[in-house]
């Protein structure tokens, strides 16, 4: 489905990621880990072209994509969902999902649509009148994911989703979030915490240091390798 050859990319004239070659299966679940400053956020980031891509090629479905802007590789069904977990933090739970479904086809049933992310995630149906700014951190987490789920992805990639949250809310995201993956969503997930409870979930473990890529194994050869807190560290 995704498909990344050869990849160099950074930021203005500095180059952090080095010749990356990774791939996406239709379905899957592929985690990317790596110690802090391998560059994860950044491929994360190039898959949706807001940084430079200097050299190699992004593939979505066969289509190269690294040409395109951001806005035209989200149409194709790709959603993000970055650390920063961005939500409109003066509007309610429920004004931030209508504006979820403002791109979608004017004959969609967003009302629907809306229903179906309450489901997914109740603790938002609890609290849909209340302000975007006064959720907890996995609340606002969920709604981000709400959010980005209104439009449809056939992929989503989602950025360190559960780093820094409490340990209830922890197994609440990965439940909902392996719902969605069940329901045919393909994910790509940067992994930072909780790494035994997500990574034997993970058909396939990219490891990043350096700007490149390290490793890549299945996520149980991942958990049962000797060296396997090492390779998630980083040491
Ligand atoms: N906007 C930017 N401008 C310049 N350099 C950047 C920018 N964003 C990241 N970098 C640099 O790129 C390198 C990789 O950062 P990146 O955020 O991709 O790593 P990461 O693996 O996601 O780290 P972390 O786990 O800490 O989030 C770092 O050296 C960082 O300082």
């Amino acid at each position: 489905m995704l498909e990344i050859k050869g990849l160099m990319a950074g930021y203005g004239k500095l180059t952090v990621l080095h010749d990356i070659n990774l791939t996406v299966q239709k379905g899957s679940l592929t985690a990317i880990v790596g110690p802090n400053g391998a560059g994860k956020t950044t491929l994360m980031n190039s898959i949706l072209h807001v940084n430079q891509i200097m050299k190699g090629e992004i593939l979505y479905n066969g289509k190269t994509i690294s040409a395109m802007e951001p806005h035209e590789i989200a149409a194709m069904g790709i959603g993000y969902v970055p650390q920063a977990r961005n939500v409109f933090p003066g509007m309610t739970v429920e004004e931030n999902l209508d504006m979820g479904t403002y791109l979608s086809d004017p004959h969609a049933d967003t009302k629907k649509m809306i229903e179906a992310i309450y489901t997914a995630f109740p603790r938002l149906k609890e609290r849909k009148k209340q302000k975007a700014s006064t959720l907890s951190g996995g609340e606002r987490q969920m709604l981000a994911l709400g959010s980005v789920l209104l439009l449809k992805p056939e992929l989503l990639i989602l950025d360190e989703p559960i780093t820094g949250l409490a340990p209830q809310i922890v197994t609440e995201l990965i439940e909902s979030i392996m719902q969605i993956k069940e329901q045919g969503t393909t994910l790509l997930w940067v992994v930072e915490e909780n790494p035994m409870q997500i990574l034997p979930l993970s058909d396939i473990v990219y490891v990043m240091d350096g700007g490149t890529i390290k490793t890549k194994k299945t996520g149980m050869e991942f958990v049962g390798a000797p060296d396997f807190m090492e390779m998630f560290l980083g040491n």
